[in-house]
């Protein structure tokens, strides 16, 4: 059984000129537990109109969203969100932020350990102390992940979380996730423009289109993990994705 459907989801704008602006249309796709789902397609074809309505952070215009029976209508712990420059809170050290979700939840008396060992697992014990502006994009990046997965959640949307990274970088977070997600086998949807990120990292590939927004294709990827970016089965997988995307 799927943890998660979207079932005939539209969303509408009105732009600034006046004109209905079809971010969606007719959106169906199942999720199942453990998978991590790719989300490609140029800029303006309703990624992030996607992403949103999953979280419950917006209302689609029509059609509903379902986590594991309960339909989603607002924001809560269950879905986690990184956004592509990780909106940690400037005013907190890496591990009150790391921190912050469980203080929400729990208050003051969060376990405090967790946080420890999660920043530990993210290579960021030296950086505890320090503040956002103090430490690198892909440090931050990686405080925004703990921050979020320390929670737990059922579903993790993750909104090019590697967008704005230097390639080096994005190779490093892109490591970060695979090892979080095989480990955890925790279910992702991962909203990119990368090409050889999504075959990296999904186990399916949804290609959007834009005016209206809508699923194109979705591609199983079966490539065997851990990946090989250099493999002729991973040029391969790329090229089809490159074909559906027609650039
Ligand atoms: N609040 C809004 N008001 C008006 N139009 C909007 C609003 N949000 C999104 N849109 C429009 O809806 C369409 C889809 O936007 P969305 O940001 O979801 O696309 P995207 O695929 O995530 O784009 P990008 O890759 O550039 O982030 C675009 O035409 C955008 O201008």
């Amino acid at each position: 059984m799927s943890l998660l459907s979207l079932k005939n989801v539209s969303q509408q704008f009105v732009d600034n000129q006046g004109r209905l602006v079809h971010a969606l249309k007719d959106i169906n796709l199942d999720v199942n537990p453990g998978e991590l789902v790719a989300i490609i397609g140029p800029s303006g074809c309703g990624k992030t109109t996607m992403l949103r309505i999953i979280s419950g952070l917006a209302k689609p215009k029509t059609g509903r969203v379902v986590l594991k029976d309960h339909e989603v209508t607002k924001p809560g712990v269950h879905i986690g969100y990184v956004f592509q420059h990780g909106s940690l809170f400037p005013w907190e050290t890496i591990k009150q932020n790391i921190g912050s979700g469980l203080k929400a939840v729990h208050g003051n008396d969060y376990d405090r350990s967790l946080v420890d060992k999660y920043l530990q697992l993210m290579g960021l014990s030296r950086f505890a102390n320090a503040y956002p502006h103090q430490i690198s994009g892909g440090m931050a990046q990686r405080a925004a992940l703990a921050r979020s997965i320390i929670m737990k959640p059922e579903l993790l949307l993750l909104d090019e979380p590697m967008g704005a990274l230097d390639a080096f970088t994005r190779a490093d977070i892109q490591g970060v996730i695979y090892r979080i997600w095989h480990k955890s086998k925790m279910t992702m949807i991962l909203v990119t423009h990368d090409i050889n990120e999504a075959v990296y990292l999904s186990s399916r590939i949804v290609i959007m289109t834009p005016r209206p927004g809508r699923i194109k294709d979705v591609i199983q990827n079966n490539l065997k993990f851990p990946r090989d970016r250099n493999s002729d089965a991973f040029f391969k997988m790329s090229r089809q994705v490159r074909n559906e995307l027609k650039f």
